[in-house]
């Protein structure tokens, strides 16, 4: 296997993770793998397909031959399914909290592993998720778990989902936020755990260009970039 640098941003909902690791993407030249984004995906189908998100059996040849396509954008990219644009659906805390529960059954999880390996390519890949750190790239040379108080998370999702036009309770959100940790964290497969070798960065206090450097300058000492 040809050798490209890999640097992982793990962490729970609403740290930033997809902010900072689409900047870093960016600024580098390199690839970026929204794992969530799956997830979320296998979600909307399990919706549109009427399969419950615990029927593991009933899950497993959509998650095998998921359709989906990223394809670049002006801000990002868009998310395609089965020839439909689902990026701003696949946004909403119903689709998370059913992507969480189908993220927590293991054949699911495996199905999709080869999927998100694809996306390691030259020159180099920025991944944003819970395990890819520690199951999907465990050996990237840097891995980040990027974490912020529940607070602060559903305040920063409540202001991103206002601007986007939803209509949201910030105490649902935190409620929802929690619940997700909570799922995410205690599951028997890829649970949310920061990998052995992860810098651990708080960015409660933190500005998006604060974290940013935290992290170039951890990177600096493992990789040149
Ligand atoms: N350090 C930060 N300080 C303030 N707001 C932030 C910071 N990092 C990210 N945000 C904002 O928080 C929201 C959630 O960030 P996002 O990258 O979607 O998180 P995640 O991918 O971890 O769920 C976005 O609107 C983003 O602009
Ligand atoms: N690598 C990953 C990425 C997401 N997920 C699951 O998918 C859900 C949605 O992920 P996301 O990264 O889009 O969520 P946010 O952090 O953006 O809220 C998470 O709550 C996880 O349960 C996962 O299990 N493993």
């Amino acid at each position: 296997m040809q050798l490209f640098p890999v640097i992982t941003v793990d962490g729970p909902s609403g740290a930033g993770k997809g902010t900072i690791s689409t900047l870093l993407a960016n600024r580098l030249g390199w690839h970026f793998l929204d794992s969530g984004a799956i997830y979320r995906v296998l979600a909307i189908a399990s919706i549109h397909h009427q399969i419950d998100a615990s029927d593991e059996s009933g899950l497993l040849p959509l998650a095998s031959g998921l359709d989906v396509n990223f394809e670049p954008a002006e801000h990002g990219c868009k998310v395609i399914l089965e020839g439909e644009d689902v990026s701003d659906d696949i946004r909403t805390e119903e689709v998370g909290a059913v992507a969480s529960q189908v993220a927590s059954l293991p054949s699911i999880r495996e199905a999709l592993l080869r999927r998100q390996r694809a996306f390691k390519e030259a020159p180099g890949l920025v991944a944003d998720g819970r395990d890819m750190g520690t199951i999907v790239f465990p050996e990237a040379e840097v891995k980040i778990f990027l974490t912020a108080s529940a607070q602060e998370r559903a305040n920063r999702r409540f202001k991103q989902l206002k601007e986007a036009g939803h209509d949201v309770s910030i105490l649902r959100l935190l409620a929802d936020i929690e619940a997700r940790d909570e799922r995410d964290s205690n599951r028997s497969v890829a649970p949310l755990v920061a990998a052995k070798d992860a810098l651990i960065i708080d960015s409660t206090e933190l500005g998006i260009e604060q974290v940013l450097e935290k992290i170039t300058e951890f990177a600096n000492l493992k990789i040149e970039i």
